[in-house]
């Protein structure tokens, strides 16, 4: 163990398992399939959709076309009914009723994917504080830490972001990607290792290895591989609360940060005996440090847990819809140009904006020369930068974001778990230890909600309705809603976008290389890349450089 923090009893409980549920959009799913419950007790008013005769459960049925089937179930037996898929006895929750789910806290997403995949010992043994099943710490920690630093965090993320891009993509003149993937993976891990831990630690290539194999190492154990297996839950719950694949993660982490705090704590101990500030580092790591009292980690180890929750919920989550941006960027290449137009507008009017300023400056002799501005907020080398203001204005690729997670969304998913017995507002009774699942189809392609042609992909179509991509709603539920809505949003919307606007800036084409894998590409599952590889084209040679 090493003593870098000062313990402090009075520590906060955490819900390890909900923070892990962003997973859950796809991992969790994936391991529906590994239990059965073994006792449904239903009221009886909320009906049984029948089997297909040769059918065993609706699971063919999801297959064919879900959401034909979605809409059937839907118009002969109303917003509630029950299903036997994904090796469960469900009950579907569609329409307005979905919100009921998510605004009572006696349904639980975590509490889904613990009977699911017994996860829960898997991940609270990796923490020696805030192990309470119920806290919410990550949350807090992201809430409080992460969001509102967020246009202080973006230069860094910017920096990391378009260096991976330069580097691995670079000039392309009809380049073949056979795993983009393999790049975003690069571009995200590297932009949240600067953000959670800092440059120091993240310039170390074993840290940036953790950040991407965690959610790996972490799939593994709750299931992918293990669909079907009832001895998996049981296996999870023995095994892995002894032998954890995470902790050697948490090793390179706690190895990683061990110098770097030393020395930071030498430097500031030497700028206070010079009377001087310490230019204290931006970084999550720092703000636990500084905040220990609040926060309560046990020591570094302990630290380095919870922020691997967080790489955890974080890392995969992001690197997977961004490498799906790519892909509809190939799928609708229309729509490269008009989003490359936004981006040189706003920032054409960024520019000027900020010139105006210096030149108001100039005049009322605040600044005497142009020369002045040089190293300040007003810097013309920084007037076209991708600052937060700036994304901000670029609304179309956020409606483009926003689309994207809409159309592609799988139907039923988001499930949560019925820890005691619920009445709805329409008197149906969901019994205790009742898995509910979210009917997606109802929200994110009905046209009450979206407005017309909700099964086509139309990006711009949340243009001017203040629905921005990062808007947890009953209309659009990537991210949940309510209390546990994910916090993480604001920090994966801005770097989503800016991998948008890298693409659109950099590329003129992006193309798949196998375009009979167009479907697959709109509509994967995370974790279940798509076949096809991507051609990238740029727009322009790159400058040569001066003698
Ligand atoms: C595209 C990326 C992401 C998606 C699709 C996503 C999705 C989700 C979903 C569906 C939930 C569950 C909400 C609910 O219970 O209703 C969630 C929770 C959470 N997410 Fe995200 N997330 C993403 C990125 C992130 C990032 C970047 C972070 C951290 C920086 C993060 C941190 C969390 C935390 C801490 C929770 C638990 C919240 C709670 O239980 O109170 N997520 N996320």
């Amino acid at each position: 163990m090493i003593g870098l923090l000062s313990a402090n009893s009075a520590s906060m409980p955490i819900d390890a398992l909900k923070v892990a549920v962003p997973l859950g959009i796809g991992l969790a799913s994936a391991a529906l399939l590994t239990i059965k419950m073994t006792s449904n007790p239903y009221d009886k008013s909320i009906p049984n959709i029948p089997v297909r005769k040769g059918d065993s459960s609706h699971d063919k049925e999801l297959d064919e076309n879900q959401d034909e089937f979605l809409i059937r179930c839907e118009q002969e037996y109303g917003p509630i009914f029950n299903l036997k898929a994904l090796n469960q006895d469900l009950t579907v929750i569609s329409g307005p009723m979905v919100r009921e789910v998510f605004m009572n806290e006696a349904f639980s997403f975590g509490d889904a994917i613990d009977t699911l995949t017994g996860v829960r010992v898997f991940l609270m043994s990796v923490l020696k504080s805030h192990k309470d099943i119920d806290s919410r710490i990550t949350h807090d920690l992201v809430r409080d830490n992460i969001s509102p630093n967020l246009p202080l965090f973006t230069p860094r993320i910017v920096e990391q972001l378009e260096r991976v891009v330069n580097e691995q993509l670079g000039y392309c003149e009809g380049k073949v990607v056979e795993k983009p993937i393999k790049i975003v993976q690069d571009m995200i891990a590297y932009a949240m290792a600067n953000v959670f831990m800092g440059p120091e630690v993240a310039q170390q290539r074993i840290v940036i290895d953790t950040f991407i194999q965690v959610t790996y190492d972490f799939g593994i154990v709750i299931g992918r591989d293990n669909r079907k297996n009832p001895w998996h839950v049981w296996k999870n719950k023995t095994k892995y609360g002894v032998l954890n694949p995470l902790q050697k993660h948490i090793k390179v982490l706690t190895d990683a940060a061990g110098p770097v705090i030393e020395e930071r704590r030498r430097q500031e101990a030497e700028a206070y005996e010079n009377g001087v500030e310490w230019d204290r580092p931006l970084d999550i790591m720092q703000r636990l440090l500084d905040n220990n009292d609040k926060y309560g980690f046990i020591d570094l180890e302990d630290m380095c847990g919870h922020l691997l929750i967080l790489i955890l919920v974080s890392v995969h989550t992001t690197t997977d819809t961004s490498t799906n941006l790519m892909y509809y960027l190939a799928c609708f290449p229309e729509y490269h140009e008009p989003l490359f137009q936004e981006q040189q507008e706003v920032l054409g009017q960024i520019e000027a904006e900020r010139e105006e300023l210096r030149q108001k400056k100039l005049q009322s002799g605040e600044f005497s020369s142009a020369e002045e501005f040089v190293g300040t907020e007003l810097d013309p080398a920084h007037d076209r930068d991708l600052s937060a203001a700036a994304m901000k204005r670029m609304v179309k690729m956020d409606s483009f974001v926003r689309e994207i997670f809409r159309y592609r969304m799988t139907r039923l998913d988001l499930m949560h778990l019925a820890r005691k017995p619920v009445t709805l507002s329409n008197g149906m009774r969901i019994a205790k230890g009742q898995m509910v699942v979210i009917n997606l189809r109802s929200l994110h392609q009905s046209q009450e909600y979206q407005g017309e042609d909700p099964a086509e992909f139309r990006p711009f179509r949340f243009l001017g309705k203040a629905k921005a991509a990062t808007k947890a709603a009953t209309d659009y539920l990537p991210f949940g809603m309510g209390r546990h809505a994910c916090p993480g949003r604001f920090l994966a919307i801005q770097e989503l976008k800016t991998v948008g606007v890298l693409m659109v800036s950099r590329y003129s084409k992006i193309e798949m290389i196998d375009p009979s894998h167009r479907n697959r590409a709109l509509l994967s599952r995370i974790g279940d890349p798509c076949p096809s590889g991507l051609i990238f084209t740029s727009r322009s040679a790159p400058a040569k450089k001066e003698a």
